[in-house]
């Protein structure tokens, strides 16, 4: 329930909208009640005027009928536009402050979640979400309002036929919803907790086709697929199971509720203590009362299912945050200048991965990393951008990192990652991600020294090529180049360039050291730092650093 009142608090930007589809939902569901009571009635007294040969003023209660309809039709018709516009605007802002939620959590605290887990909260767990307002909230609270509402109107006319029928309204309306909530919360959670271990496999099973046809394994993938299928649909129908026992136990209590309505009712006809019309007006009241009580047992049994979605949202936002950020006013770094003093780090507790690094690069230095793989060099970069927490002290420009805000640390440095991410667009787009202009005075010495100039002059669209999905429009070697020339792009005090000429053959290779060697050389602020295993690269640095394996923890 917990995960209820937060989902509410989230929403107070549409409480008013909340509460105006609500009180549609009443109007709907009263006129309905009144309509069927009315017509009910009129037709019952038509026909008694009609046999007695009496008079019968048939315009009020014809009016009245008309007017109940219209206010039912389009008191249906605005309550829908409301309710559904609510959702629909919760959910938007729901999903901006999930995605405002994980950056700072990228890339340490999301690694842990298989691949389309994320995502698959971020669209599937808050679609699900719809229903909480949609078809739980609001159907419980206009349903129990029209039953309470409905049983004071009936009462009033004849505390016998109420009170005939306040058992099975309870019994439908409290008792078979609170029933099928119990019995559907383990399926429901089950099939949400199924459906997103599915979306996981598929997607991690469609990104990684590739190999899984070369090494023969699409198979195996399409069994687990397959497995978990069949369970997602077990939880469905069972979850199916149940809500065909509240339909029959829905319909079982309507139809006993109108024979004990007709009985209740029907004596004190008998007996002449109410009007004979009265009998159809309490009985097509009493069906109109069941049809507002049958949208609650479906209510609860939905509530499990969106429960579960909201406590996967909540607790992947809840994550801790890998490093926590400076507090306070940001120190200003004199220079570019950067030191490692005694510095351990790991990507896990258990297993150290840098340990007592010690090193000064001046401001405009370069140096270039390297060392056998897995000796943590793109470790040390996650340490620059504050992505991992360290011991030790780094300083730059004189200023502890851990002091530095991380919204100042990433104006003064920009970085090519060791697994560069194209988005789907064009080459355009991928050099200039925060929509910007690209700057045309930089950007032509930039395409040089990215090794990108000649290739791009040669293609039709220049500019505007697109790299398709993650770059598979474009050869690894191209896209290194691109995301290269975006690292270049962005005004910087420091760079940081993981494997710059992965993917390159080697006079491309070197055609690009000799162009960022040229490009760094003459500029006496900027600090460069490179991971490299080729040896072209070691140009790069005015000191090359060698990182070891190490050693095991005692
Ligand atoms: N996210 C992670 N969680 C746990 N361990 C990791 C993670 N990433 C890397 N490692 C492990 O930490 C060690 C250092 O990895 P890192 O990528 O920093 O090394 P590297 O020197 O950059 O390697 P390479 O030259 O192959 O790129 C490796 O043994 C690696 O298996």
């Amino acid at each position: 329930m917990k995960s209820l009142l937060r989902f509410l608090r989230l929403s107070r930007g549409q409480w008013f909208w909340m509460i105006c589809g609500i009180l549609l939902g009443m109007l709907v569901m009263s006129a309905n009640a009144l309509l069927m009571a009315l017509s009910g009635w009129f037709i019952a007294s038509m026909a008694v005027a009609g046999a007695s040969g009496t008079a019968f003023n048939f315009f009020f209660p014809s009016a009245g009928i008309r007017f109940l309809a219209i206010v039912r039709t389009v008191g249906r018709y605005a309550e829908r536009l409301v309710t559904h516009g609510a959702t629909f605007r919760i959910l938007a802002s729901l999903r901006v402050w999930l995605f405002n939620r994980l950056a700072p959590l990228a890339p340490a605290a999301l690694e842990r979640h298989a691949g389309g887990d994320v995502a698959g909260r971020l669209r599937a767990d808050v679609d699900a979400l719809e229903n909480l307002y949609l078809r739980i909230l609001a159907p419980l609270v206009t349903g129990w309002f029209t039953l309470a509402g409905g049983l004071l109107f009936l009462a009033w006319f004849s505390p016998p036929a109420a009170l005939a029928l306040l058992p099975f309204l309870v019994g439908a309306g409290v008792l078979l919803p609170l029933v099928l909530r119990s019995r559907s919360e383990g399926p429901g959670r089950e099939a949400v907790h199924h459906a997103a271990e599915l979306r996981s496999r598929v997607t991690e099973g469609l990104q990684g086709i590739e190999e899984l046809i070369l090494l023969g394994a699409v198979e195996r993938q399409a069994a687990t697929v397959e497995e978990l299928s069949a369970r997602l649909v077990a939880s469905q129908e069972r979850l199916g199971r149940i809500g065909s026992f509240s339909n029959g136990g829905m319909q079982a209590c309507a139809g006993a509720a109108g024979a004990a309505v007709l009985l209740a009712a029907g004596v004190q006809v008998a007996a002449g203590e109410i009007p004979g019309p009265w009998l159809a007006m309490l009985l097509l009241c009493a069906a109109a009362l069941f049809e507002a009580v049958s949208q609650l047992p479906a209510a609860l049994h939905l509530l499990p299912g969106a429960l579960a979605a909201a406590n996967r949202i909540f607790e992947l936002a809840d994550a801790p945050l890998p490093v926590a950020d400076a507090a306070g006013p940001a120190p200003i770094p004199r220079d570019a200048s950067v030191v490692f003093r005694q510095v351990s780090a790991s990507y896990l507790p258990e297993q150290p991965v840098l340990q007592d690094l010690r090193l000064t690069v001046p401001a405009g230095g370069s140096v270039v990393f390297t060392g056998p793989s897995g000796s943590g060099k793109s470790l040390l970069f996650d340490l620059l951008l504050r992505f991992r927490d360290y011991d030790g002290s780094i300083l730059l420009g004189e200023v502890e990192l851990r002091d530095l805000p991380k919204d100042a640390l990433r104006t003064m440095i920009t970085a090519l990652p060791q697994r560069p991410h194209l988005l789907n667009g064009t080459i355009r787009d991928n050099l200039t991600l925060d929509g910007s202009e690209l700057p045309e005075e930089a950007l032509e010495q930039v395409l040089v020294d990215s090794g990108l100039h000649s290739w791009i002059a040669s293609l039709p669209q220049g500019l505007d090529t697109p790299v398709g999905i993650n770059g598979s429009a474009v050869s690894g070697g191209e896209a290194r180049r691109i995301a290269l020339a975006r690292t270049l792009l962005k005004k910087a005090p420091i760079v940081l360039l993981d494997e710059p000429t992965e993917g390159l053959d080697a006079a491309t290779e070197q055609e690009v050291v000799t162009c960022l060697q040229r490009r760094f050389r003459h500029s006496a602020e900027t600090t460069l730092l490179v991971i490299s295993h080729r040896p072209a690269c070691l140009a790069l640095g005015d000191t090359v650093v060698r990182l070891g394996r190490p050693s095991s923890p005692p």
